[in-house]
C-alpha cells in the first residue's frame, strides 16, 4: 500500500457512498411527500460543515495531489494504518447500505418527518438508535487512518462531530413528539451510535 493507493481507496469509498446515497435520494423524493420539516439556516450551516470535513477538503487533497495543496502536513506513511483504514471504509458502506434499506421511504437527508412515517426499530436499528450515524462516525474513522495528513485526517471527524453534537437533541426530540411512548420506550431499551456503550 502506497500513500497515492489509500487516497485512491479514499475515492472509491465516496464513490461508493454516493452510489447508495444518490438513487435512493431521487426515489424518495419523488414519492414521498415531507409532513414536518425542523430545517432551518443553523442546520443547513451544520450540513455544510459536515460537507465540508468529509467531503470537499479530503476529495480536494486527493485530487491535487500534483499541486501539492495541504501536503505540508502530510506525516511518515504508515502501510498498516492505511489497510485498517480500507477495512473501516468497507465496514462503513455496508452499514450506510443496511440504513437505507432499512429506513426505506422513512429516510430523510435532515431533520424531516415523511407523510405515514413509521417508527424503524428492527435490523441494525435494534442495536442502536442511530446507525446511520454511526456509519458516518467510520467514514470519519477511515479518512484518519487512509489520509494520513495532520489536517484532512481529522476534518472528517471535526465536520461530522459538530452535526452530530448539535442535531442528535433536537432529532431525538422530533422523534419523541412524533412518536411518543414508543419511541421512549425504544430510546430505553438502545443505545446512540455504539450497541451497549453510547
Ligand atoms: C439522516 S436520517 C438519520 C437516521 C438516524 N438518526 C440514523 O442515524 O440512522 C434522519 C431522519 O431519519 C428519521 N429517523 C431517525 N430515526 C428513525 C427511526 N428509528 N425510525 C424512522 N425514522 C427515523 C427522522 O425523520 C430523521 O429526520
Amino acid at each position: 500500500m502506497t500513500r497515492l493507493m489509500a487516497e485512491i481507496i479514499f475515492l472509491v469509498g465516496v464513490f461508493g457512498w454516493g452510489a447508495i446515497r444518490i438513487p435512493h435520494e431521487v426515489k424518495n423524493k419523488r414519492k414521498n411527500r415531507i409532513h414536518v420539516s425542523a430545517v432551518d439556516r443553523r442546520e443547513r450551516v451544520l450540513l455544510l460543515i459536515s460537507l465540508t470535513g468529509l467531503g470537499i477538503v479530503p476529495i480536494t487533497y486527493c485530487l491535487t495531489a500534483r499541486f501539492g495543496l495541504l501536503r505540508f502536513a502530510d506525516y511518515g506513511f504508515s502501510p498498516a494504518q492505511a489497510w485498517a483504514g480500507a477495512a473501516v471504509f468497507a465496514a462503513a458502506l455496508a452499514l450506510f447500505l443496511a440504513t437505507h434499506r432499512q429506513l426505506g421511504r422513512n429516510w430523510s437527508q435532515t431533520l424531516e418527518l415523511r407523510e405515514g412515517h413509521t417508527l424503524v426499530t428492527h435490523g441494525v436499528y435494534r442495536l442502536v438508535r442511530h446507525p446511520m450515524y454511526s456509519a458516518f462516525f467510520l467514514w470519519a474513522l477511515a479518512q484518519l487512518l487512509l489520509l494520513q495528513n495532520w489536517i484532512v485526517g481529522p476534518a472528517g471527524f471535526v465536520g461530522f462531530g459538530l452535526l452530530y453534537a448539535f442535531r442528535i437533541g433536537r432529532e431525538e426530540a422530533m422523534m419523541h413528539e412524533a412518536f411518543g411512548a414508543d419511541y421512549a420506550a425504544y430510546a430505553a431499551r438502545t443505545r446512540r451510535i455504539i450497541p451497549y456503550l453510547y
